[in-house]
C-alpha cells in the first residue's frame, strides 16, 4: 500500500484507491483475489475507499431513500432494507460515486467487455434488515459471464455466497470502505446474502455497479 501524505488526505473528502489496470499489476490497494470454481470469482479489496463514513454520512443523509414491497404468496411484504437506483445516464448522488466507478471501469471494463454503469443503493436500517439468498439474474448475468461490484459503508455485516448446487458457504465481513466484486459465473452459479443479525448494528449502505441491464 501506498502512504498516503497526510496533508494530501481531506478526512471530508472520501479518497477512491486506484485498483491494478492488469492482473499481475499492483494499484494503490492490495486485491485478493478468490477462485471459487465453477468459473466463479471473486476480488475484494479492503479500505478501497478511505473517509468511507464520511461517504457514508452523506449518503444516508442525502439519498432519496424508498421502501419497497413485493409480493410473498398470498400477502404483500415489505422488502427490508431501503432502495435507491441510478441508470447510466442519471447524476448520481456523490461524486465520489462517479470516481468509484470510473476506478472501477479502468480496471474490469477489459475483463467484462463492457462498462459498469448502473449505481444501485441499498439501505440496512439496522440489523432486521437483510437480503435473502439470491443472484443478480436478471439481463446477462443469467447466461453469461458478468461482473457486479459492490461497495460497502457504514456498519460491518456479513455478506455470504454459496454454490446454487450445494458445498461450503464463504463468508466476508464487509467493513466501511470495503469493495468486493463478484465475476465469472457468480451471478448463476452462486447465490448471495446479507443475513439479518441479533448484534446491534447501526445502519450499512450498499453500492452496487452493474452493466445496464443486469440486477
Ligand atoms: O448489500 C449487499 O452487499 C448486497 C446487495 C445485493 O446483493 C443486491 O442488491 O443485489
Ligand atoms: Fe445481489
Amino acid at each position: 500500500m501506498v502512504a498516503l501524505q497526510p496533508s494530501l488526505f481531506d478526512p471530508d473528502r472520501p479518497v477512491v484507491r486506484s485498483l491494478a489496470a492488469r492482473p499481475g499489476e499492483r494499484g494503490d490497494v492490495e486485491e485478493t483475489r478468490l477462485d471459487l470454481g465453477q468459473g466463479a470469482w471473486l476480488v475484494l479489496v479492503r479500505s478501497w475507499v478511505l473517509g468511507a463514513d464520511q461517504l457514508f454520512g452523506e449518503l444516508l443523509d442525502t439519498v432519496p431513500w424508498r421502501a419497497a414491497e413485493r409480493p410473498m404468496y398470498d400477502r404483500v411484504v415489505a422488502v427490508p432494507r431501503l432502495l435507491a437506483w441510478y441508470g447510466a445516464s442519471d447524476p448520481l448522488p456523490h461524486p465520489a460515486l462517479a470516481e468509484a466507478r470510473a476506478v472501477l471501469n479502468a480496471r474490469f471494463r477489459p475483463v467484462l467487455g463492457e462498462a459498469l454503469r448502473t449505481v444501485g443503493l441499498c439501505c440496512y436500517r439496522d440489523g432486521r434488515d437483510s437480503v435473502a439468498w439470491h443472484g443478480d439474474t436478471i439481463g446477462r448475468g443469467a447466461t453469461e459471464d458478468t461482473v457486479v461490484a459492490i461497495l460497502s459503508l457504514g456498519a460491518t455485516r456479513r455478506f455470504l455466497l454459496r454454490p446454487r448446487g450445494g458445498g461450503a458457504t464463504w463468508r466476508f465481513d464487509l467493513a466501511s470502505g470495503d469493495l468486493l466484486v463478484m465475476g465469472g459465473s457468480c451471478q448463476r452459479t452462486f447465490e448471495h446474502a446479507v443475513p439479518k443479525t441479533q448484534r446491534p448494528v447501526r445502519p450499512r449502505i450498499s453500492v452496487q455497479f452493474r452493466p445496464v441491464g443486469v440486477r
